[in-house]
């Protein structure tokens, strides 16, 4: 029986959370994931009083488009959390949705990731958040170890591995062995400092303004980490705000343009790859040879992403099966099966 499984029949919902900047995943206990939404919360000021509008997905929808009365805002931004209140409430919000009227039987149990490079009060703050939600216990991870863990590498085993999670506000990567994290860096570059990229070279070279969810869909869509082979690659029309004379215009880029405004942060993230292969034991660097590079997390889809780290490193790498996936996948694994017990922090 799994580590909290006991419980179960006291008809609690157990549940393991990936509080991601870009999206919150939640894995309840037996079921699997059940909710995926974007960590979003709008914000209605009325009379100066604030209260919240929307949560997640109808949130989302909102941002780039408000009124001036409701704010859109990601309380996760940078990979840290930059906004305590407002991040506690979309815990609460999300956690009541998952767990409806049986929060009045009992609380759950609570695992939930949190970056590596988190400080122990930004821990804190993300437990007492989880608390204030209605946790009856909550128990941290670290994200690299429950992207791996969702990965199905090898982290309980005696060999060194490599995880590369790239997300929406920061890049972790990490050499974990023998259920510990024997390196760990993070890079505050990811999906949002491409989107951010994006942005910027239509207005550079097009002198087009364009929002940050337009870009995020081109970046999905069409975004590359090498130039295509022909030199072009696909045609892309975009529509935004004319900056010399404020009417709505439209273009048309390719995706050569999108390799080139994205080699920055594509750039970073390499570096941050190269930074802890340097710093990685000998032992366990030679285990990295054998066993290669795993890329998690949403920012792993760029299209040419795996071949350009390879070339870099020379080391072989690949792609896990569904990458925004493997951060909750693993949180949840952690909360169920015991052979994870030791990976689990109560703070
Ligand atoms: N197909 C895709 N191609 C490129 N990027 C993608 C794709 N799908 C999602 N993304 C990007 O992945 C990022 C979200 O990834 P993920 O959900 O792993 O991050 P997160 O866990 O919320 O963030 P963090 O790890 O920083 O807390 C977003 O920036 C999103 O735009």
């Amino acid at each position: 029986m799994g580590f909290f499984s006991n419980l179960l029949k006291f008809g609690s919902q157990n549940m393991a959370i990936d509080l991601g900047t870009a999206n919150t995943l939640v894995y309840v206990e037996g079921q699997g994931i059940i909710l995926n939404e974007p960590s979003v919360v709008a914000i209605e000021t009325l009379n100066g009083i604030k209260r919240v509008k929307a949560v997640g997905e109808d949130a989302k929808m909102m941002m780039g488009k408000t009124p001036d009365s409701i704010e859109a805002i990601r309380p996760l931004r940078d990979g840290v959390i930059a906004d305590i209140e407002i991040a506690e409430e979309m815990i609460k919000h999300f956690i009541r949705k998952v767990h409806g009227k049986k929060s009045l039987l009992r609380y759950p149990e609570i695992v939930i990731c949190v970056p590596s490079g988190s400080t122990s009060v930004e821990r804190r703050a993300i437990r007492d958040a989880a608390s204030n939600a209605g946790a009856s216990q909550v128990f941290l991870i670290l994200e690299p170890m429950a992207a791996a863990i969702g990965a199905d590498m090898p982290v309980t085993e005696p060999v060194g591995s490599m995880v590369v999670d790239i997300g929406g506000g920061t890049t972790e990567v990490a050499v974990l062995s023998l259920r510990g994290l024997a390196y760990t860096t993070s890079v505050r570059t990811g999906g949002d400092k491409m989107d951010e990229a994006i942005v910027s070279y239509v207005r550079r070279h097009h002198n087009l303004l364009i929002g940050e969810s337009t870009a995020e869909r081109i970046k999905k869509d069409y975004g590359i980490a090498r130039h295509p082979e022909d030199g072009i690659g696909e045609q892309i029309t975009l529509k935004g705000r004319d900056l010399v004379n404020g009417v709505p215009k439209e273009i048309t880029i390719n995706q050569a343009n999108i390799a080139e405004a994205l080699s920055e942060p594509i750039g970073a993230i390499v570096e941050g790859v190269r930074i802890a292969l340097e710093n990685t034991a000998p032992e366990l660097a030679a285990d990295i040879v054998d066993q290669g590079i795993v890329l998690t997390g949403g920012g792993a889809l760029i299209q040419g992403l795996d071949e350009h780290l390879r070339e870099e490193t020379g080391l072989p790498v690949s792609i896990a099966e569904d990458p925004l996936s493997c951060v909750a996948l693993g949180t949840g694994r952690a909360m169920e099966d015991p052979v994870y017990r030791g990976v689990l922090m109560t703070a």
